[in-house]
């Protein structure tokens, strides 16, 4: 296919590609050769030890989209479709105004014509704070996006008078006199209490919605939904499809684009290249959407939390895009309004039963994305050059941990709804899509194989009993296979996708830890969901960082921190380990004088990769003494139950 160019013979070249990705027969190869491999050690695991497996892959038909923007830009200059930008923020303590408004201003100096942009922020905080801060931001759009960032200054006094308000708590009179938005926030709303906000800032159908130099402003909408004590807000779902309601009355773009409140806009030309994917002649109509990657600005060189995620952004979405059905993740997505609507567009859309974002699941995202392909639309995962969209990763363990816990739990529970792919999606999506939903939906039940693969072993290894065949054993080959392959796959994943070797490395130790305690708990919570047990929560990713943690986290140190139920399971099994080795090693060369050596030569490989990969922990337990090492509380906790372990005898 040509380059992207202009001329009036571009008229029937398409709006955008599709590539394969090469090394697909490589990939068929290794995934084969795994597959053979993990079935030998079943074979093994059934007719000499019973139990424990591993999950094999299969072949990705990893592709790659490009669009061509020239030649929209060429075909349709005045036809250009109007957008709507919805943002969501649920907590001016978590989530700073101020890094709210950088997201709106952002997404307000878009290269696309403001007359066909409007952009919506839904405040879940219910906080006449955050509408402050909108306030501001919409004075200063008439002079920032003329200039953009010239008006550093002005910046940064607007920025001064937001934060000294915040700190105060409350907003000065002089500024609460002129604006009667504020009358909205009597002495009765409370965040959890309120009647449905909507303020128009800036009206785009209005002429005098203009910049200093007379120029079109985009729509700014602040949107507050009504909340009562007495039933639930649905969180993030429950305000996404109040501003497709409310923006349905006020501009109604037939195309949305979501984003979180820290996710800014990184590239202005982003729209208009997106939209060749639904206005291609041929195959813009079937899409749905098109979601980007989750990219953060503050990930550090070596991501210690594994926030970057890259070989999922750069090989598993792109593979699952590959079958058409790529992951609607929550932001950077934009959407076709019409899909969002459900089966049938109802008039009586204050009914929230078959349209917009669906209920009930901490992962609203993933879960509405699903229930679109059923309906038989088809998705796009576009990933391009330039990142499109940057937001704030996480910086200490414990908040890693929550979100990742709220998404094991999430991705669990659609497993075990009626969206369950293998069934709902039976027929609608390809076989290949319901299994690459599945490699994210089963994270939680995951933790119970890595759980015993961290446990047992060790503690066997330290009683002299042995899981694992001889080194002299056909047998071994299998287990050797296996493992090799599997990680040196792992590895040149990493590394091609531009992780540094330590990278993959820390994201190791993160694996293990969200293995053995977010996914833990994600499953337990699930089941007691199932159960009636519990309810749906949504706890908030904190965006704010206090000074001396964000200088560890720079300086690449783990922040534990706290004596929480996660922080006390990942020091148990760290000291485990370690005990388990050292017990270990005893036993072969002083009680059985090296008989047993081949037969826990595995043990003792896997037991010291875990004493390597835990030596953050030793030295959060036992050399660090700043505020983010593991409190000596749960030290003293650890020794005392990794002790009881290793005391109880193993037939
Ligand atoms: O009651 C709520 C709770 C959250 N949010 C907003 O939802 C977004 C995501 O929340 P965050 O705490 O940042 O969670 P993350 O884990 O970073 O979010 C990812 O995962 C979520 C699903 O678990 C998706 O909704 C998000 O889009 C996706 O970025 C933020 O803009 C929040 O302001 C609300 O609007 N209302
Ligand atoms: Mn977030």
């Amino acid at each position: 296919m040509g380059k992207g160019g202009g001329g009036e013979d571009a008229v029937m070249l398409p709006l955008f590609e599709t590539k394969e990705a090469r090394f697909r027969g490589a990939y068929k190869v290794f995934a084969f050769t795994v597959f053979v491999g993990i079935c030998l050690i079943w074979v093994y695991r059934l007719t000499h030890i019973p139990r424990a497996g591993e999950q094999g892959r299969w072949a990705w038909i990893v592709v790659y989209n490009h669009p061509f923007k020239e030649r929209l830009s060429n075909r349709c200059k005045d036809k250009l479709p109007s957008v709507d930008i919805f943002l969501c923020t649920a907590d001016p303590k978590m989530e700073p105004p101020t890094m709210v408004i950088n997201t709106v201003l952002s997404v307000m100096s878009y290269n696309y014509p403001p007359e066909k942009l409007s952009v919506y922020l839904s405040d879940d905080g219910g906080s006449d704070l955050t509408f402050y801060a909108l306030i501001e931001a919409s004075n200063f759009s008439k002079h920032w996006i003329p200039f953009c960032k010239k008006f550093n200054k002005l910046y940064k006094q607007m920025e001064n008078r937001i934060d000294s308000a915040i700190e105060m708590g409350e907003i000065p009179k002089e500024i609460r006199d002129q604006h009667k938005g504020f009358s909205e926030w009597n002495s009765k709303v409370t965040k959890q209490d309120h009647q449905s906000i909507v303020k128009i800032m800036i009206d785009g159908r209005d002429e005098n919605a203009v910049d200093i130099y007379g120029g079109q402003l985009p729509t700014l909408v602040y949107m507050a939904q009504e909340k009562r004590p007495q039933w639930s807000h649905n969180f993030k779902a429950g305000a996404m499809n109040a501003l497709i309601r409310v923006s349905s009355k006020i501009s109604n773009a037939p195309f949305i684009l979501n984003l979180d409140c820290d996710m800014y806009a990184n590239d202005a030309d982003i729209i208009g290249e997106t939209l060749c994917f639904f206005m291609d002649e041929k195959k813009g109509h079937e899409i749905s959407f098109v979601q980007f990657p989750q990219n953060y600005d503050n990930i550090t060189k070596n991501d210690i939390y594994a926030c970057s995620i890259s070989v999922a952004n750069n090989v598993e979405l792109l593979g699952i895009g590959g079958y058409g059905a790529a992951l609607y993740c929550g932001t950077g997505c934009l959407h076709r309004r019409e899909s969002l609507y459900g089966k049938v567009y109802s008039k009586d859309y204050g009914g929230e039963l078959n349209m917009g974002v669906i209920y009930g699941c901490p992962v609203e995202d993933v879960v509405t994305g699903l229930a679109i392909q059923c309906r038989g639309w088809k998705s796009l995962y576009y990933n391009p050059n330039r990142k499109a969209f940057l937001g704030v990763a996480p910086t200490t363990l414990d908040v890693v941990l929550v979100q990742q816990k709220r998404w094991s739990e999430g991705m669990f529970q659609i497993f075990f709804s009626k969206y369950c792919p293998f069934t709902y999606g039976h027929g609608k999506i390809k076989l290949g899509a319901q299994m690459g939903y599945c490699m994210y939906l089963l994270w939680a039940p995951i933790s119970f194989p890595t759980l015993y693969y961290v446990i047992v072993p060790p503690l066997c290894l330290f009683h002299g009993i042995s899981l694992f065949p001889q080194v002299e054993s056909i047998w071994f080959w299998p287990f050797a296979y296996v493992f090799v392959a599997r990680n040196a796959c792992s590895i040149a994943e990493a590394l091609s996708c531009g992780d540094t070797l330590k990278a993959w490395w820390n994201g190791q130790r993160i694996w293990l830890i969200r293995r053995t305690t977010s996914y833990f708990f994600g499953f337990i919570d699930t089941i007691s969901r199932q159960l009636g047990l519990s309810e749906t929560t949504f706890a908030i990713t904190t965006k704010v960082v206090i000074e001396d943690v964000l200088k560890r986290y720079e300086e690449e140190v783990i922040e534990f921190g706290s004596s929480t139920i996660m922080v006390t399971i990942i020091a148990v099994l760290a000291l485990l380990h370690i005990f388990c080795l050292i017990g270990g090693i005893k036993k072969i060369f002083l009680d059985l004088e090296f008989i047993k050596l081949d037969q826990l030569i595995l043990h003792v490989i896997l037991s010291l990769l875990l004493v390597m990969i835990n030596i953050p922990v030793y030295q959060a337990l036992f050399i660090r003494n700043d505020e983010g090492r593991i409190p000596s509380s749960v030290l003293l906790k650890s020794v005392v139950l990794v002790s009881l372990a290793c005391l109880i005898p193993i037939v």
